[in-house]
């Protein structure tokens, strides 16, 4: 098993004439916290949307290697014809295949999961009603035995059930289970999101500004919570965050973009010192900057 969980190779994203993504290379370790950081516009969420299946790349490659297998994402989005499908019926089966039923839940199947920059739950469901959701993939799906209500059935109900009170202990959110999602403060809500993609039992998980909005309490129990993630469930943690404080202290590694480029990568440490990345923040050239 390869100790990077994540490979992403001369990833590009085009919007008509807009180069999102230029020509973006990094990786991964399995279970780290790894922070990708930039100015606003840098592309750290055009990544991500990528990564998960919301945008289908221009080019390139992404890897997701799991403890089981490797997922080529962009191939199980549903790729164009090439010509060399019409002379290879396997290619071409399984080209059509994922062109057919191809998509972000097969991503989330994977075992890659993720949460919003703007929040994105069932608001008028209750709390726990949105975890039990998430595992429609996990639950017995067969009509016949939800109809007769088989002991199976309602093992795995059960189950489901368990899973969303556990993660919701996690995220500090089990007294809310039966309130309204969309009644919960914004902080709540975020950790909600993060509960949630939980349930989805993935391997890695992708954090859009987790802290946006949030209180130092509420980005303390945060970070609290993302440790945890790792140290306790062996997760891996990709986040987008402009609260520097709070990256700079969780981060095992940092990955910085900037114009749609990887300009520097490194431990807290290094970042913090990289000149190519403190002109990219103030926005001056690298001459220009003194240290
Ligand atoms: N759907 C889209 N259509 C056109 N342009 C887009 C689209 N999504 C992103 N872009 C452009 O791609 C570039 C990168 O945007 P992206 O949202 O990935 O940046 P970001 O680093 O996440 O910024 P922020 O920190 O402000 O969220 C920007 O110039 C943006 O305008």
């Amino acid at each position: 098993m390869s100790d990077m969980i994540l490979n992403v190779e001369h990833l590009m994203m085009h919007f008509g004439g807009i180069k999102a993504l230029n020509d973006v290379n990094l990786e991964v370790r399995r279970g780290s916290i790894t922070a990708l950081i930039g100015p606003n516009g840098a592309g750290k969420t055009t990544v991500f949307n990528c990564l998960t299946g919301f945008y289908k790349a221009s080019g390139g490659n992404i890897l997701f290697n799991t403890s089981e297998k490797t997922t080529n994402v962009i191939q199980i989005l549903g790729q164009k014809f090439q010509p060399g499908d019409w002379v290879n019926p396997a290619q071409l089966s399984s080209r059509l295949f994922y062109k057919m039923f191809g998509g972000t839940h097969l991503v989330n199947r994977a075992g890659l999961a993720r949460t919003f920059q703007n929040i994105r739950l069932f608001r008028d469901m209750s709390v726990v009603e949105n975890l039990l959701v998430a595992q429609h993939m996990q639950v017995n799906r067969n009509l016949l035995a939800g109809v007769l209500n088989t002991p199976a059935y309602r093992r795995a109900e059960s189950r489901a059930l368990d899973r969303a009170f556990y993660w919701l202990e996690v995220v500090e959110l089990v007294d809310c289970a039966n309130r309204l999602a969309g009644e919960m403060s914004y902080g709540q809500q975020r950790r909600l999101e993060i509960a949630r993609a939980m349930c989805t039992a993935p391997e890695m998980i992708c954090l859009d500004e987790p802290a946006a909005g949030l209180n130092p309490v509420e980005t303390r129990t945060l970070s609290k919570i993302i440790r945890f993630l790792r140290d306790h469930h062996n997760i891996t943690v990709l986040l987008i965050e402009h609260d520097m404080g709070m990256v700079m202290e969780i981060s095992d590694h940092i990955i910085v973009l900037d114009h749609g480029d990887v300009i520097a990568q490194g431990n807290p440490e290094q970042i913090q010192h990289d000149e190519k990345v403190i002109a990219a923040y103030l926005g001056t050239d690298e001459d220009e900057v003194h240290l």
